[in-house]
């Protein structure tokens, strides 16, 4: 049995062997994907100095000299959004009517809105106030400057990234390829089939669901999905039809435990020549789990049958390989505050669906529910996190700190993790 951390940290190793390609991805299909290059800004945004308001625009230093004289200046023309601006510089008294979004004339350098001035018959508008020098204007490169780095490489797009991606005229990106991802689920007692009568000591496949919905959320390509009996030749010929398959990763639930000829599968794995990496790992829920590598050096991963032991698989280990297959950075904690006590078995590391919420002087406070057994499902509906409770130390009471993960691997988290403390170079 091997501690969890190294459990992590072996997956981390094995699927920073795998290299994605990469493909190149337009805006519209970008929300979920892994960023694979560094993105600079082509351009300046705003694209040129333009007009926040409705308005006029004039040259301020024409009439900041005096507070008594309010300005009274002719109006030169109208520019629209869109529009090009006179080509003449704005002479001295005169103001341009200029519309929001609109470019700024050569000359102004600054707007006053409509609602603040009187325009006359004749042609010219006075104003109410003098604004500040710059007043409602918008700065050439004053929202992104031209070459600033927008994007990293290891960036799960968001709708946030599309924003100003579609702002700076990007059309695409070079993204990783979704990994290609088949799932099994084993077990006699266990139906796909949501609709049926259940019979005597049967049960739906919650699994089986649960493992599609989150794979899809990170962005996998489902290539194939199979319930199978328990049943080690059935289970050997359908790893032999995966190898045929051009796959990154496969993950199974149940069959890893010790219950001989229904935990088949680290003997079925080991029947095509796949290498078992470790089987059985210090943490609860999930102490039966296996990751073992394909002949065709595909990732595998069984995870334990028991619905949260199989989440928890899937939340620490399965997303720690697909962020690494996709040159994600390794994912940091928020440390955050018990508010209650708690107390797990000694030596083992401890996987729980928690609540988090933000407390005091930027605390993040955390509280682990009295009973949560790898059995259950209800959890899943109200937690908000999960907190990984780390072999070292069994006992907990309000205040003690602990390390918590947002439910749903790589999303924006809030609060941000706080960086990792550089190990201080002992030289040599
Ligand atoms: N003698 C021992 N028995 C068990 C041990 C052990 O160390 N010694 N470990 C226990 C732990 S911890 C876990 S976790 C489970 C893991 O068992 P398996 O991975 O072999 O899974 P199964 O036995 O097939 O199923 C366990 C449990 O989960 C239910 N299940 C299975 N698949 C699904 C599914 N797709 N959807 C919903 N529920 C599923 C299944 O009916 C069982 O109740 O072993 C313990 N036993
Ligand atoms: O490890 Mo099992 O998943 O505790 O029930």
């Amino acid at each position: 049995m091997i501690p969890f951390p190294q459990a992590i940290y072996s997956v981390i190793q094995s699927a920073n062997q795998l290299d994605l390609p990469t493909q190149r991805t337009d805006l519209t299909a970008l929300s979920g994907r892994i960023c694979a290059e560094r993105i600079t800004a082509p351009r300046p945004l705003q694209p040129f100095t333009n007009s926040a308001m409705d308005g006029f625009a004039f040259r301020h230093q024409d009439h900041c000299s005096s507070h008594e004289h309010q300005p009274y200046l002719r109006v030169r023309s109208t520019i629209a959004a869109g529009e090009t601006p006179p080509a003449q510089p704005l002479p001295a008294g005169e103001c341009d009517r200029i519309l929001t979004g609109a470019v700024l004339p050569n000359g102004a350098d600054s707007v006053i809105p409509l609602e603040q001035t009187e325009t006359s018959a004749d042609g010219y508008v006075s104003f109410h106030h003098m604004p500040k020098l710059g007043a409602n204007v918008r700065k050439a490169g004053e929202d992104i400057a031209a070459e600033q780095l927008i994007i990293e490489p290891g960036t799960l797009l968001d709708p946030g990234h599309i924003m100003p991606l579609a702002a700076l005229g990007i059309e695409n990106l070079a993204v990783y390829r979704k990994p290609r991802v088949a799932t099994i689920t084993t077990g006699n007692e266990v139906t796909q089939d949501l609709g049926t009568q259940l019979k005597q000591g049967q049960i739906f496949d919650s699994n089986h669901f649960y493992t599609q919905a989150l794979l899809r959320h990170l962005s996998c390509d489902l290539v194939d999905n199979r319930h199978l009996q328990d049943d080690k030749k059935l289970f050997v010929n359908h790893l032999h039809y995966l190898l045929s398959l051009d796959l990154d990763m496969v993950i199974s639930s149940g069959a890893v435990s010790a219950g001989a000829e229904y935990d088949f599968v680290r003997e079925g794995l080991q029947a095509i020549g796949a290498e078992i990496i470790f089987h059985k790992v210090a943490i609860r829920p999930g102490k039966p789990n296996l990751f073992a590598h394909l002949p065709n050096g595909a990732l595998y991963f069984g995870l334990p049958g028991n619905p949260l032991a199989t989440a928890a698989g899937l939340r620490f280990l399965v997303a720690a390989a697909l962020r690494a297959m996709t040159n994600q950075p390794v994912e940091q904690p928020l440390i955050g505050q018990c508010t209650t006590t708690h107390s797990k078995k000694s030596g083992i590391s401890r996987a729980l669906l928690c609540t988090c919420v933000g407390g005091q002087d930027q605390r993040l406070l955390v509280n682990i529910p009295d009973s949560q057994s790898s059995f259950m499902t209800n959890p899943l509906l109200t937690a908000n996190s999960w907190v990984l409770l780390n072999e070292d130390k069994d006992d907990y009471k309000p205040g003690d700190k602990v390390d918590t993960y947002p439910l749903l691997p790589g999303q924006r988290s809030w609060p941000k993790p706080a960086a990792p403390k550089q190990k201080k170079d002992k030289g040599g």
